[in-house]
Order: C-alpha cells, then structure tokens, then sequence
C-alpha cells in the first residue's frame, strides 16, 4: 500500500467545497496527459487569476491518521441519477427473473413434456438460475477489470435475451433448465456489476443510497413478479408471457448503456484520464476544470496497477494480493461475511417457500400473503436507502439482526404450538389443524422479520465493492457475491429438508441463532463506512477492523458535509458564502 501524506483545500466559488490529498508514490497507469496539474502545485500559483484563487494547500494532521479526498460538493446530477438508474435495471432483472420462477412453476402444468413437472424437475429448475449466477459471479469481477463494467453489463443483457427466449420457446425440461442457467449466468454479472458501476460513480455521501437504488428495483422487482404471477396465473400459457416480459427491461438497458460511458475509475484504471475527465465533468457540472483534474490526479495517484507479464499473470496476482495485503484481506472477510449471512439466515427460502407455508398454517389465499411479504420487503428496503447514509451502514445492521433474532424466536414458538409436521414432498400434516391464532402469529413474525432483513442485512451486503481498493474490487467483489449465490443455492436446496427433519421450530430456531451470532460478527468487525470516499476505506481496515476510529470518521466527513452544505446555502441567500468548516480552516 502506498503511504499518503494528504493536504487539504477548500474551494468556496461555485458552491464548490474541496479537499484534496497531495498523494505519495503513485504507480497509476497514463498520469502523463493530466498529471502537469500537480495537486500541490497548481492551485497555489496563479492565485489571483484562478478561479479557485481562493484555495490552500496546507498539510493537515487528521487526527484519525486517513486521508482527505477531494470532495465535490453539489447536488447530485441528473447524469450520476440517469447512470444509477439505468444500472439499476440489472438489480430489477434479478429481482424479477429470482421472483417469477414460483408462480411460473405452478402454472407450467403439463407444459413441458407433457407432462407433470416432479417436485425434483421443479428444484431443478428455481436452482438452474442460483447455479448459473454462482457460475458468472466467479469470473464477472476480473471480466469487469478487463473489459470494463459497462461492456460486461450489455453482455449480461445478451444472456438474458437469449435464457429468455430459450424459456419462452421451452416444450421440453431440459430447453427450460438450459433457459434458466443462461439467464443465470446474467444474473450472476447483473449482480455484482450494478452495485458496483453505482459505487463508483456515486459522491460519497450518497453513494449508500445510490446503491441502495439498485437493491429497492431487486426487491420492486420480486415484487412484480409476484404480483404478475398472480395475475396471469389462470392465463393460458400466462407463464410463457410472464417469462417474456423479462425482455423488456434487459432492452431498455442495453440500447440505454450504448448511450453512456463506463465510469470514471474504470477508465483511470485503465489509462483513459481524458476519458475519465469527461465523465466526471459530466457528473458535477458545477466543477471548474481545474477541480476535475485534480481529483483525476488523485484517482490516478492511488490507482495501482498489479503487474503481471499477461492477463493471466496479473489475474493471479491481484488474487494473491487479495489475500496478502492486510486490509484487503479484511475487506474480503467483511463481504463474504455480509453475504453469507444475508443467506444463512434464511431470507430466500421464506421468499420462494411462503406460499407453502402460509398454506400449512391455515391461509387459503397464501399467494396474497406471498405478495405482503415480498411488499414488506421493497417498503423496508425504501427505509433502509432513507437511513443508510444518515444513521449508517453499521447502526441499520446492528438494528435489523437482533428484529430479525427475534421474530425468528417468535415464529419458532408459534409453530411449536401448532405441531405442524412437513412431510416428503412438500406437503405439510398439522396436528393442530385449521386456521388459529398461531397461525396468525405466524404470518406477523415472518412479516417482522422480512421488515428487518430489508432494513439491513437484505441491503447493505450490496454496499460490498466500497470495501475494496481499486485493484482488488472486481475480484474482491467475486468472491463475495459468488458467496451469496452459493448460500442461496444451499439454503434453498435444504429449507424443505430441515422443515421435514428438524421441524419448523427447530429450522426457524436454527436460523434465529443464526442472526444473532451474526449480530456479535457485526458488533465486533464491521466498521462504519457512511461518509468515507472509497479511498478512505482501506485506512480503516489498514490494522485492525478499526470500529471506533470508523465511527468518529464517518461522523466527521457528515459534520464536514453539513457545514459545507450550509456554507453552500448562505451562498445562495446572500450571506457569507463560504464559511468553511473548522477543519477546513486549519491551515
Ligand atoms: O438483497 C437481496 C434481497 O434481499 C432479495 O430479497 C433476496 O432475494 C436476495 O437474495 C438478496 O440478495
């Protein structure tokens, strides 16, 4: 890791308040093109003709020892809104090609085949898409650092046409399950890239919510899907049209991304700082140019590049670096650890198996209740992106686990009174039969508990490419999104299995235990990251987990934040424009 010495500024014309870090031994690609404008240099000459005249440079001892990144203070732009948005197709592509399969599965009948799909036919096909998206996840981060995030998102695109339209075609299992891999494998890339396009071009005190943004089209997306599942249930052939629906957002998406550029670290990771510059001019229109380049020097600065003689070689070495470099190390331990728990805690098999067990506690309509769970889960999605950059990453965690322990406990109870036996096959024999007021309390646990997940394991795994370095994000990111799959296709390979052998209590029991030893991983390791530009993450994790340090940090990049806002508000009512902050006046 190169050390940095970092100075800071502040710029008070057009609402503009900057820091910037006079970086050290940078081996960044290409610094030649922008690289006149020294970060040090620069800004100090010329003082009277600059725009930025009013800018200085002093070193500054941050008393938390972590650098100080420009910062562009303005709201955010239509351009970084557009850009999440469209990337954010790929998380409604998740969510809807993961949500649809439930409803398709029931109304398939004798489609394929002709005849009954088996209760195994049927595994084999929700799993196809798990296994595919595990499949892609492995390889999606270093195609990412090769080709770039955009180019690998209009591939995912293509095998979504392509899993589609093979499904849509389906009159055999086999042309079904080769759909659903192919689709897969676009999921897997869909969901590591989305997340991680928005991280990079987010400003960083957003940038929680931004990739938020992506999560809240996931779960809108399993929602739509229910919702059109039910729908088109007594339609002839209504699973083929909701299979095809699929088409139109991976479309849009493609013909939308012909129109826009990657972003700006992908084109300084690769030398491109022209290009880099374009993009982040276009994302804060208010920068003067002289603010773009410095912060393109900075990108640039920190930016190494792994050697290696060919792609293979620096593949491996970004691997080894991964596991070899101490923060890096954390930070793959922190987003598999988010990931793995975000599954094994039972989530997605209540997601794909509610229907069956609001019928075994006494629901006849279970599909209107499938439908509220995946409803509670986008409406406390929606909290979670209000509360991701205000409270924190850390604190929403630290409150959705012990809800989600709870709830678990509470539903566990519940079925121990309703004596519900689940047989082979998926169906279920109740001692206790009929509808009861466990049965009830059944349905309102689990409703608590889809509120919890979403308000933050659910969510803030995603938040994972903000744990690595440039270097190592792509394949760090592999690991852990290949994690998520691999939890998912375990979890809901075995829900029915442990419902059938260790009964509902002990499975809900089972998973409750679950939140809570995750709640103590969290409470002990995962620092708060709200507020810290993405550079700044790997001085927290540089010796240690760094929970306090992390927090006095975030707090103060927000009081930063705040003062520069106002400072930017007096500006436009008149008053003294640029007070700056404290910090910012140590000079
Ligand atoms: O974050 C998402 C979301 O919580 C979904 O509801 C779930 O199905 C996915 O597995 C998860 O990754």
């Amino acid at each position: 890791m190169p050390q940095h010495r970092f100075s800071e500024y502040t710029a008070d014309e057009k609402g503009l308040a900057a820091t910037t870090g006079a970086v050290g031994h940078g081996t960044g690609a290409g610094a030649g093109s922008l690289g006149k404008n020294n970060s040090n240099t620069n800004v100090d000459s010329d003082a009277a003709s600059d725009p930025l005249s009013r800018i200085q440079i002093k070193p500054v001892n941050d008393e938390d020892d972590t650098s100080v990144m420009i910062t562009f203070n303005q709201d955010v732009s239509w351009f970084i809104v557009t850009l999440t948005f469209v990337a954010s197709i790929s998380g409604f592509m998740f969510g809807y090609d993961t949500g649809y399969i439930s409803s398709a599965l029931v109304s398939i009948g004798t489609d394929l085949d002709g005849q009954e799909l088996t209760y195994g036919n049927k595994e084999f096909i929700t799993a196809a898409t798990s296994l595919g998206a595990l499949i892609s996840a492995i390889f999606a981060g270093t195609c990412a650092d090769i080709w770039g995030r955009k180019p690998c998102i209009m591939f995912s695109n293509l095998l979504f046409v392509i899993g589609a339209v093979l499904q849509v075609c389906a009159h055999s299992f086999w042309q079904m399950v080769a759909g659903r891999l192919i689709m897969g494998f676009g999921v897997g890339i869909g969901s590591l890239i989305s997340p991680l396009f928005i991280g990079e071009i987010a400003p960083k005190m957003i940038r929680g919510r931004l990739v938020v943004i992506n999560s809240l089209c996931l779960t809108g997306g399993q929602l739509v899907a229910y919702g059109c599942g039910a729908g088109l249930d007594k339609v002839h052939n209504g699973w083929r049209i909701l299979v095809g629906l699929s088409l139109i957002p991976t479309v849009i998406q493609f013909v939308c991304f012909c129109f826009l550029p990657d972003t700006p670290r992908f084109y300084v990771m690769k030398g491109q700082l022209e290009r880099a510059a374009q993009v982040l001019a276009k994302s804060y229109s208010n920068a003067p140019a002289e603010l773009i380049q410095q912060k393109i020097i900075e990108l640039n600065t920190l930016n190494r590049v792994i050697p290696g003689k060919n792609v293979g070689a620096r593949v491996v070495n970004t691997i080894k670096e991964l596991h070899s470099v101490p923060s890096n190390f954390r930070a793959l331990i922190l987003a598999c650890a988010l990931q793995g728990i975000q599954q094994f805690c039972g989530w997605n098999s209540l997601l794909y198996f509610s229907g069956t067990i609001f019928e075994t506690v006494g629901f006849t309509n279970s599909t209107a209740v499938s439908i509220v769970v995946a409803g509670t889960n986008f409406v406390f999605t929606l909290v979670a992106f209000f509360a991701i950059d205000r409270i924190g990453r850390r604190a929403i965690l630290l409150i959705g686990l012990p809800g989600m322990c709870v709830s678990l406990v509470v539903c566990a109870i519940a079925f121990h009174f309703m004596d519900v036996r689940f047989e082979g096959g998926g169906s279920a024999e109740i001692a206790n039969g009929g509808f009861t007021a466990w049965g009830i309390v059944v349905i309102l646990s689990i409703i608590m508990y889809a509120a919890f997940y979403a308000l933050g394991i659910g969510t803030v795994p995603w938040q994972q490419s903000e744990l690595f370095p440039q270097a190592v994000r792509g394949v760090g990111t592999s690991y852990s999104t290949a994690t998520n799959w691999a939890g998912c296709l375990v979890i809901a390979s075995t829900f029915l299995t442990m419902l059938q052998n260790i009964t509902p209590t002990g499975t809900f029991a089972f998973f409750a235990a679950l939140s809570f030893v995750s709640f103590l991983f969290i409470y002990f390791c995962y620092p708060e990251l709200s507020g810290l530009e993405l550079e700044e993450v790997q001085m927290i994790l540089k010796d240690g987990f760094n929970i306090k340090a992390s927090k006095r940090l975030a707090k103060k990049r927000k009081q930063q934040a705040n003062q520069m806002e106002s400072a930017h508000d007096g500006e436009l009512n008149g008053y003294n424009k640029s007070k700056p902050s404290d910090e910012l006046m140590e000079l």
